[in-house]
């Protein structure tokens, strides 16, 4: 039996002013892959295979099976099923997981664009097959219990014998044991290792290597080799994220990956075009985390607003009914921003993307010209994405009241499971400092006459002088980006007058930088800010949008930038470039935004069509029956799975007849 849709959401479907259906095919870049998603998705969806018991309801090591079993079955099932591109394999792979990962998501992820990226072709032909055909199964293993950040000062040592040609593996510390690699802990049999290159006593820096683990026969640690899983965590539960101390194991040298840098036979060393390109997998993730964080984004929002049109509470009016809560303005006030800036990062992650496709392209045929460019903004929009998206999906689970608390709401997982993404791939003020230097070069090389081009373009030639007093329309979205690269030219502009004048008063270049580093990561931020303004701003182009829905994705656009703009009001009234007025017409335009938002909110969640077994929350219900499932959903909890538990035999019962007795 088809259950009916909650009265409130039909309602707001049938009063939504255009058809979600169309911005569905522009989210996904047209009907056929829309088509093609749904074909995947429900072939995952309605697999009996992959269907278990709440993960909730599982201890740690259960969830560890359970996601595990499911990984390999979606890889075997991928193999014969013949789902092969990158873009059917995601459609395919995010309705089996949800919004969890498996043991063997970083061989997926980081392992083997590292043999694609790092290898050499003969290198390819020895390991890529195993690793597709999950022959072996590896890790990326970086980051030690002492230093993550600093990639230079990973202890972690290669040291080449040019007797056996071999390199010799050491953890020579405690702090250089390797911590945190997903999948280490109990699946992988192989890692990439990466280490401090030594030949003939000399440091090269940090170098990857392929180094097996485990047995392929029994699966037990090879000699010279201690493993584990690193125990509960935050989130991530279904992941075995490991450690590794290594003793003077051996490996061949072949086992170095050469595409760039080499190791001949005698120890000559051969240098790499450029040291960075060994750090290719980490900016290949950080392109993709800024899609991964508005999706995720996406998925909170979708859930809070749909749950907004169910619940209903208070009396606006003294005596009416209660009204649903996203009538609320303050209820719009938290979600209407994130469902701004979902859409944003969304559409500012394909563009990141391409970005990345683009430049990979030109540095895989030798130009590496712009692997400081691709780094800048990758590593600046992982950061702001995924921590907007930290907030963001918090809010949200705020808007849900005490329902938001529950695991029932999906939000708890969804929320534990994406904020890594503020952490690992490098913690996000360190990539804003590593955007702010590129920053700092380029206002410097345009200070000096250079042009500058790509994403740092509009710091040649700026003209930071304020515009006072002139009237603007604050919903143009061309005056809105004017007013974004104002903010982003003169914050990198003042945090290089900070840093020189730090250097003018006497410190040297590194104590200038650290004393300037909270100026210098507003710099940062506000770049990204603007990149993403522009990009959104950008992608409403589109010649392809109808009229009904460059409208609202227009409103969407005009919402994001506002809601920037009067969250960081001071940055733009700092140099009178807006005046007070502007902010406080800012304001209003919000406001007017937001109530012609609100009947279109339903069907701009619909949009980014998430079936319910992706978005795996009652909240969110496409058809809105929460309160019979979250009932359903209690009563399947493993403690009402008998209406006396044994624990108050063991301890209750005593307890109560022993305070009887006192009586
Ligand atoms: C295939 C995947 C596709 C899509 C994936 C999609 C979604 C992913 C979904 C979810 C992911 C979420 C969570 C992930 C969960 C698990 C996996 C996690 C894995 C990991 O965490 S792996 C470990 C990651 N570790 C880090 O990121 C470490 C961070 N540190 C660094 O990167 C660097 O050391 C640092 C801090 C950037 C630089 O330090 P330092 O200042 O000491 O610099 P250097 O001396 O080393 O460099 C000087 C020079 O080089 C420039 N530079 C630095 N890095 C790069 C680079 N990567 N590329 C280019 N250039 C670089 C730097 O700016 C300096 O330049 P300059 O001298 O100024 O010109
Ligand atoms: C869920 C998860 C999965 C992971 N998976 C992997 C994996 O598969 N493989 C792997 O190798 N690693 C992995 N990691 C490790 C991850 O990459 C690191 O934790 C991350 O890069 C941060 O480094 P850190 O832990 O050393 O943080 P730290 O650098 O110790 O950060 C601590 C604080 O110091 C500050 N700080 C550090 N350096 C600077 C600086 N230069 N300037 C200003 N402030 C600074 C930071 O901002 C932060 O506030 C994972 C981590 C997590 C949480």
């Amino acid at each position: 039996m088809v259950a009916k849709m909650n009265p409130d959401l039909k309602k707001e479907r049938e009063n939504a002013s255009f058809d979600p259906e169309k911005i569905t095919n522009f989210l996904y870049g047209g009907q056929e892959s829309v088509k093609r998603k749904r074909e995947l998705e429900s072939l995952a969806l309605n697999d009996p295979d992959y269907q278990h018991e709440d993960l909730n309801f599982m201890s740690r090591e259960q969830q560890y099976e359970t996601q595990l079993k499911k990984g390999i079955l979606m890889v075997t099932k991928m193999k014969e099923l013949k789902i092969t591109s990158a873009q059917d394999q995601l459609f395919y792979t995010s309705a089996v997981l949800v919004s969890d990962v498996h043991p063997m998501s970083v061989h997926t992820r980081m392992f083997l664009p590292t043999l694609y990226g790092q290898a050499t072709e003969q290198q390819k032909d020895k390991w890529l097959k195993l690793a597709e055909n999950y022959t072996i199964i590896g890790t990326y293993a970086q980051t030690e219990i002492g230093h993550g950040t600093f990639v230079r000062g990973l202890e972690t040592t290669a040291t080449y014998d040019p007797k056996t040609q071999e390199f010799i593996l050491n953890t020579p510390t405690l702090s250089a044991s390797k911590w945190w690699p997903g999948g280490m802990g109990k699946t992988s049999n192989y890692v990439v290792l990466m280490a401090q290159l030594y030949i003939y006593g000399k440091s090269y820096g940090i170098h990857p290597f392929m180094l097996q683990i485990r047995s392929l026969e029994d699966h037990k640690p090879l000699p010279g080799v201690t493993v584990g899983d690193i125990g509960p965590k935050f989130g991530y539960d279904v992941m075995d994220n490991g450690f590794l101390s290594l003793n003077n194991v051996r490996i061949p040298r072949e086992n170095m990956l050469m595409k760039y840098s080499r190791v001949e036979p005698d120890g000559t060393y051969v240098r790499p075009p450029s040291t960075k390109l060994a750090y290719g997998t980490m900016v290949q993730v950080r392109a993709g985390i800024v899609m991964f964080s508005g999706m995720n984004l996406a998925k909170a929002v979708t859930i809070a607003t749909r749950y907004s049109c169910v619940r209903r509470q208070s009396e606006m009016k003294p005596g009416h009914p209660e009204p649903q809560v996203l009538d609320y303005v303050t209820q719009q006030y938290k979600l209407f921003p994130y469902l701004a800036a979902a859409y944003a990062f969304w559409l500012t992650g394909q563009t990141m993307m391409s970005v990345y496709t683009t430049s990979s392209s030109q540095i895989s045929k030798g130009d590496i010209s712009v692997l400081p460019e691709l780094h800048a903004l990758s590593a600046g929009l992982k950061a702001l994405s995924s921590s907007m998206a930290n907030v963001g999906m918090e809010e949200c689970r705020l808007a849900c009241g005490g329902h938001g608390y529950s695991h029932a709401s999906g939000l708890p997982r969804l929320y534990t499971n994406a904020t890594p993404a503020s952490t690992a791939e490098g913690e996000h003020v360190v990539l804003m400092l590593q955007t702010a230097r590129y920053l700092m070069k380029s206002y410097n090389q345009s200070l000096q006459g250079e042009k500058l081009a790509g994403s740092v373009a509009y710091l040649s030639g700026v003209q930071l002088v304020p515009a006072a007093g002139r009237t603007r329309n604050m919903l143009d979205l061309g005056a809105l980006c004017d007013a974004f690269r104002h903010r982003a030219a003169r914050i990198v502009g003042e945090a290089a007058a900070q840093l020189r004048s730090e250097m003018q008063g006497g410190k040297d270049q590194a104590d200038a930088w650290n004393a300037s580093s909270v100026d210098l990561t507003k710099a940062a931020m506000a770049h990204s800010q603007y990149f993403v303004v522009k990009t959104f701003a950008e992608r409403l182009t589109d010649s392809r949008l109808d009229s009904s829905i460059s409208a609202v994705l227009t409103r969407l656009c005009q919402l994001h930038a506002l809601h920037g703009l009067v969250t960081n009001s001071g940055d733009f009234l700092e140099d009178g470039y807006l005046t007070g007025s502007d902010i406080r017409q800012a304001r209003r335009h919000i406001n007017a935004l937001m109530a012609k938002l609100r009947p279109d909110a339903v069907a701009l969640v619909d949009a980014f069509d998430f079936p319910d077994g992706i978005l795996n929350s009652i909240l969110g219900r496409y058809d809105g029956n929460v309160y019979q499932h979250l009932l359903e959903w209690a009563k399947a909890s493993p403690l009402n799975k008998t209406d006396v538990h044994q624990s108050y035999h063991k301890y209750l019962k005593p307890f109560l007849e022993a305070n009887r007795a006192k009586l």
